[in-house]
């Protein structure tokens, strides 16, 4: 059973200035160290905005030119400074495949195949990520029906059939840059995802 291990308050942002709380878990049986971000007590509301962030470094930590992961990390913590809600940092970098596959990934995309393709030409599936332990996480924070922040299906069906109600579903904003164009279209065209591009 997955539990809340430890709740410390801090604040974030771009001029830390926003308050916040960060919290733990124990538990999971992958041993990645996922962790929520809780913005104005919102795991004690009843319908909570949640948002499903898969780490990418590059993207989140770097603003990297090939993604648009990092822009909407924080128009997530924008939305959630006014609204309240709850991210959910999953550890789950490169879609599954770790940073260092993401990076030959990278490496085959500047070659010309597009995301989905170097997955596949590394040996790996589309799209590695088990969201069971995203679930878990809100399942340890009590909470059963969210409004979801999402373009991708994928998460909305994974978290219903684990038994979280999705009673919104509130689409992230689009961030095209030069680079990033055709990562994007791929998403759109062969991943699925609801992107108005
Ligand atoms: N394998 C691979 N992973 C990538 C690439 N670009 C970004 N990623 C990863 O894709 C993931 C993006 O996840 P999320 O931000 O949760 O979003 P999403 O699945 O696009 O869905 P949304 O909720 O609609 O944003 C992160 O883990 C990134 O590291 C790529 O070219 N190849
Ligand atoms: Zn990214």
């Amino acid at each position: 059973m997955v539990t809340v291990r430890a709740r410390v308050s801090f604040k974030v942002g771009q001029h830390s200035h926003i308050p916040a709380e960060l919290l733990s878990f124990n538990g999971f049986k992958s041993n990645k160290e996922h962790v929520a971000i809780v913005f104005k007590n919102a795991d004690k509301t009843s319908n909570p905005i949640v948002r499903l962030h898969s780490e990418c470094l590059t993207g989140d930590v770097f603003r990297s030119s090939r993604c648009d992961c990092g822009e909407q990390l924080n128009e997530t913590i924008m939305k959630m400074q006014q609204q309240g809600g709850i991210i959910l940092y999953l550890r789950q970098e490169g879609r599954g495949i770790g940073l260092y596959n993401k990076i030959d990934a990278y490496q085959l995309q500047s070659q010309g195949m597009n995301t989905y393709e170097a997955n596949n030409h590394l040996g790996f599936a589309n799209d590695l990520r088990d969201f069971t332990e995203a679930a878990q996480a809100l399942a340890a924070l009590n909470i059963k029906s969210i409004r979801l922040v999402t373009n991708n299906p994928l998460k909305i069906k994974e978290l219903t059939k684990h038994g979280i109600k999705i009673n919104e579903i509130i689409s992230t904003r689009v961030y095209i840059k030069e680079d990033n164009r055709n990562y994007l279209t791929a998403k759109s065209l062969y991943g699925n995802h609801k992107l108005i591009i």
